[in-house]
């Protein structure tokens, strides 16, 4: 479909959904409306199955967390035209309206900045009158967890953390890369995986010009772990999303721009009161290390040591197309993490974790100005509050293993005297900000501590 047609969609529609509960195979149907004509989308998920055919209960809750998931994964779609409408398929309570109007608002913030799309920021779905019937209670909070995997740091604290807190996880991932693959092997555990298809025609539109941009990808793979832990009879998805990840990037036209909006605790606590009032799910979905910085995350991540040969937090190894290697070495999430790591490593350990010393390389320096707040703001990726970089810095530069490499030097004396003496006060190894981790799970990082 030429672009000027698909600038004039002026609704985004859900028509169907399905599942085979033969193969696991879930078809999600979406379409952009407009004066001249359709087009439509259909996204394909497949679930992993269990061993045993779902009973009748497990059926229905299962149908209800898809129902938010089609919803929701609909913003791959609708980011494409941007149309004014976002015409829901059935009545919904407030909280599942509210969430998915969060998602489609906050979770394409960035997009919408970028694309400079001041609509989208308040877009409000048209819901059907009526009541969705009130879903059964599914009281899942004393099953096994399933602890979503990406392959960095994070998820591997969170799983290494549940597993010596001996609550027997579940490791899981959507479409597994190979750094995943690596990553569940080193844990020895049996994961679980979902696979997940975008329709090929958004590439094509993609290609011939169609707006695109960042989307909240989280909220997608949240759900669709929700959905595999419903489907197993498992308990809560336990998520590794830090504290600053609800943090925004920046404010634009009186709205906060959040790169990493569904990964935050706002987005957190939507998701689980709309799975319980859609779903009835008591206890769906959390962070086990919603507390904690990422400084305080990489600390504990250097306890731990049989992953690093695999562990890999670079985005550029999770593109669908080309993924890269392991570790990029040239992108702001390869600097944030290479200097919140090396604190707690011997050099030649974080040297060998990221194939190179970032921090004997002066070309790095321009990045490294970024991420401690010199220079620009915070980069549209996943990285630590400037904070943290700084304190970081700080305790590398009293380091003789650290004290005299090149960027180190030049950033101890880019960094002005009244960042140095705000970080004198930090918080950052003191948990706090709000969460949703449930009580059975409050001392599960201890083990590391
Ligand atoms: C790997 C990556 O960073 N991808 C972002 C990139 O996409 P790119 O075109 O370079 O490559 P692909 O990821 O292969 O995507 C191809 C196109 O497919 C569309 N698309 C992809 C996934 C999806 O769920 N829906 C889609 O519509 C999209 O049109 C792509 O062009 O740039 C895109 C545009 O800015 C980003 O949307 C891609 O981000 C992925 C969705 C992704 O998985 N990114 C994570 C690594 C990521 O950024 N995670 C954030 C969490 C953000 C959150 O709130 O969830 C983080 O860790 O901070
Ligand atoms: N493919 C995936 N399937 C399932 N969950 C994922 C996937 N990718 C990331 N996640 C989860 O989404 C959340 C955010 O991902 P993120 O990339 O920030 O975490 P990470 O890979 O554990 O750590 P890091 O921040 O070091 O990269 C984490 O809870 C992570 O486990």
């Amino acid at each position: 479909m030429p672009n000027g047609q698909l600038r004039r969609m002026d609704a985004f529609t859900f028509p169907s959904y399905s599942i085979d509960f033969a193969t696991g195979e879930v078809l999600f149907d979406y379409a952009l409306t407009g004066p001249d004509g359709e087009q439509r989308f259909t996204e394909a998920i497949a679930l992993p199955l269990p061993a045993e055919p779902p009973s009748d209960e497990t059926v229905a809750t299962l149908g209800r967390v898809l129902e938010v998931l089609h919803l929701v994964a609909g913003v791959s779609y609708y980011k494409a035209a941007a149309p004014p409408r976002l015409v829901l398929p059935a009545p919904l309570g407030a909280a599942t309206v509210d969430y998915v109007t969060a998602v489609y608002t906050k979770g394409l913030a960035e997009y919408a900045y970028r694309n400079q799309l001041p609509h989208v920021l308040a877009l409000r779905p048209e819901v059907p009158v009526g009541s969705p019937e009130p879903p059964r209670v599914y009281d899942d909070s004393d099953r096994r967890p399933l602890s979503a995997v990406g392959g960095g740091k994070d998820s591997i604290v969170s799983l290494e953390a549940l597993r010596r807190a001996e609550l027997d996880p579940v490791p899981f991932s959507v479409n597994p890369n190979h750094v995943i693959v690596s990553v569940n092997e080193a844990s020895g555990l049996t994961p679980l995986a979902a696979r997940r298809r975008l329709d090929p025609v958004l590439f094509d539109l993609n290609a011939a010009g169609a707006l695109n941009g960042h989307i909240p990808v989280t909220a997608i793979n949240s759900l669709i772990a929700v959905a595999t832990a419903v489907l197993h009879g498992l308990g809560p998805v336990v998520m590794s999303n830090e504290r600053s990840a609800s943090d925004p990037n920046l404010v634009w036209n009186g709205h906060e721009i959040n790169h990493q909006w569904s990964k935050g605790v706002e987005a957190e606590g939507l998701l689980r009161t709309a799975l319980a009032e859609h779903a009835g799910l008591t206890e769906p979905y959390f962070s086990l290390l919603r507390s904690l910085s990422e400084l305080h995350i990489a600390r504990l991540f250097a306890e731990i040591t049989r992953y690093d040969d695999v562990v890999t937090s670079c985005n550029a190894a999770f593109k669908l197309h080309d993924a890269s290697e392991r570790w990029c070495r040239d992108c702001p999430k390869c600097r944030f993490v290479f200097l919140a790591m090396a604190p707690f490593m011997p050099r030649e350990r974080v040297t060998h974790i990221f194939g190179g010393d970032l921090l004997a390389d002066p070309e790095q320096i321009p990045g490294y100005r970024e991420l401690l707040g010199v220079d620009g703001h915070k980069p549209f990726e996943c990285v630590g509050e400037v904070e943290e970089s700084v304190v970081a810095l700080g305790l590398l530069a009293e380091q003789d293993q650290w004290r005299d490499a090149p960027v180190i030097q030049a950033l101890v004396e880019a960094v002005p005297e009244t960042a140095w003496s705000a970080v004198a006060k930090s918080d950052v190894f003191t948990p706090g900000g709000p969460n949703h981790i449930p009580p059975t799970y409050a001392k599960a990082l201890t083990p590391l501590t």
